[in-house]
């Protein structure tokens, strides 16, 4: 069964501004979905509508298959069992620990003795064993962080929401909270809907992620469904950094300016290019180019089949490798270098390994309708 399903879920403020626009969603029990997009899509009106701090205009929303808000249906937040974590911790700082983590306890009226029982044991699961009666003065900003995860848990929510919680942590505090995040809602079976900027956390921790734009779903999928089949330009640009490149569709290559052509077996195109009918004859396209499908060889490599070279403009050194920017005939490249060392300044030659390829007039919010399919090479 889904814990929280959307059905035409529609939202527009009071200023005109759409906030969501019938967005239908299941996220199923013990799933941990991330919402991802651009600021202003709608990622934390979606969060507060299932909280019920919004109450969306239309549509339905039911938790455990139990309507909380839809025509003549509202149940007010306090009445959804949902525990959230805010970006800014929210925990009463004249408490301690473990009166902050048992205040739902309380108001739930649970007798002292297991709500002293439950506090013990949610405090374990945070990593916060025999801090309860510290003051959250004297706890680091992760440990505060905690505190608000362990006390949204306690009361054994039907879903946690997390709306930026691990934003204002500084890295590698906030990767070490991730694992920890990742662990403890699968190891509970949590239901859990994330809001998030970062496209490498949304990445690494949800089962699925929900890519909006505009107050819609653009697409949602596992994050290797997205990095690998984006639904549109919007999709590979956001979550994987592609680089945009207009060209012509003829006789299943790609052919780019400069009479740079990408055979078919690198590329995955969209029906509405590859269809019979339309791949023998010269189709305008956009490529979505990841920096991870992208090569730049230095240019004394030899021929790559790109044949106007390109100028690196930056190179950025990272635990990895380097996150390179070239500039390519006026259009920035950004790639992955590994192997040997970039530096502005320095002439490259592009190698395409795969790009995803969509019908121009795809480019734009009707962009869901195109549907990349592998070419098999
Ligand atoms: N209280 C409000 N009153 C009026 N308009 C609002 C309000 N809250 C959000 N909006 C508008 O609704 C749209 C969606 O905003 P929302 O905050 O849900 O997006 P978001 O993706 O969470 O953005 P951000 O990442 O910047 O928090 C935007 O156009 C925004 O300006």
């Amino acid at each position: 069964m889904s814990s929280i399903s959307l059905q035409g879920l529609h939202h527009v403020y009071a200023n005109g501004h759409v906030g969501l626009s019938n967005v239908d969603l299941d996220v199923h029990d013990g799933e941990f979905l991330a919402l991802l997009g651009p600021s202003g899509s709608g990622k934390t009106t979606l969060l507060r509508s299932i909280a019920g701090f919004v109450q969306p205009e239309g549509g339905t929303l039911c938790l455990g298959g139990r309507p909380v808000a839809g025509p003549g249906v509202w149940v007010p937040p306090e009445k959804r069992n949902l525990g959230m974590v805010f970006q800014d911790h929210a925990i009463w700082p004249h408490w301690s620990v473990a009166r902050n983590v048992g205040y739902p306890l309380r108001l739930a009226g649970l007798p002292r003795k297991d709500a002293e029982a439950r506090v013990r044991s949610v405090l374990g699961l945070v990593g916060l064993d025999g801090l309860g009666e510290r003051a959250p003065a004297a706890l680091s900003g992760g440990q505060r962080q905690r505190v608000a995860l362990a006390r949204a848990i306690a009361g054994a929510p039907q879903a946690l929401l997390l709306d930026e919680a691990l934003s204002s942590l500084d890295e590698p505090l906030r990767a070490r909270l991730r694992l920890d995040l990742k662990a403890l809602t699968s190891e509970q079976g949590l239901t859990s809907v994330h809001v998030t900027h970062d496209r490498a956390e949304a990445l690494a921790l949800a089962d699925r992620v929900a890519v909006l734009r505009a107050g819609r779903i653009e697409q949602i999928g596992t994050p290797q469904d997205l990095v690998r089949n984006p639904a549109s330009t919007f999709v590979a640009s956001f979550v994987s950094d592609a680089v945009l490149l207009d060209g012509t569709w003829v006789e299943g290559r790609l052919e780019l300016a400069g009479g740079i052509s990408i055979p078919g077996e690198r590329l995955d195109a969209g029906p509405c290019v590859g269809a019979d009918g339309l791949g023998h004859s010269a189709v305008a396209v956009t490529a979505a180019v990841s920096p991870m499908d992208l090569v730049l060889h230095p240019n004394n490599a030899g021929d790559t089949g790109w044949a106007p070279t390109g100028v690196v403009t930056s190179a950025l050194y990272g635990p990895h490798g380097f996150d390179v920017s070239a500039d390519w005939q006026g259009r920035t490249l950004r790639a992955h270098v590994t192997g040997w060392v970039p530096k502005p300044g320095d002439r490259v030659s592009p190698e395409v390994l795969r790009a995803h390829v969509f019908a121009s007039d795809a480019v734009g919010p009707a962009a869901g309708a195109a549907r990349p399919r592998l070419v098999p090479a």
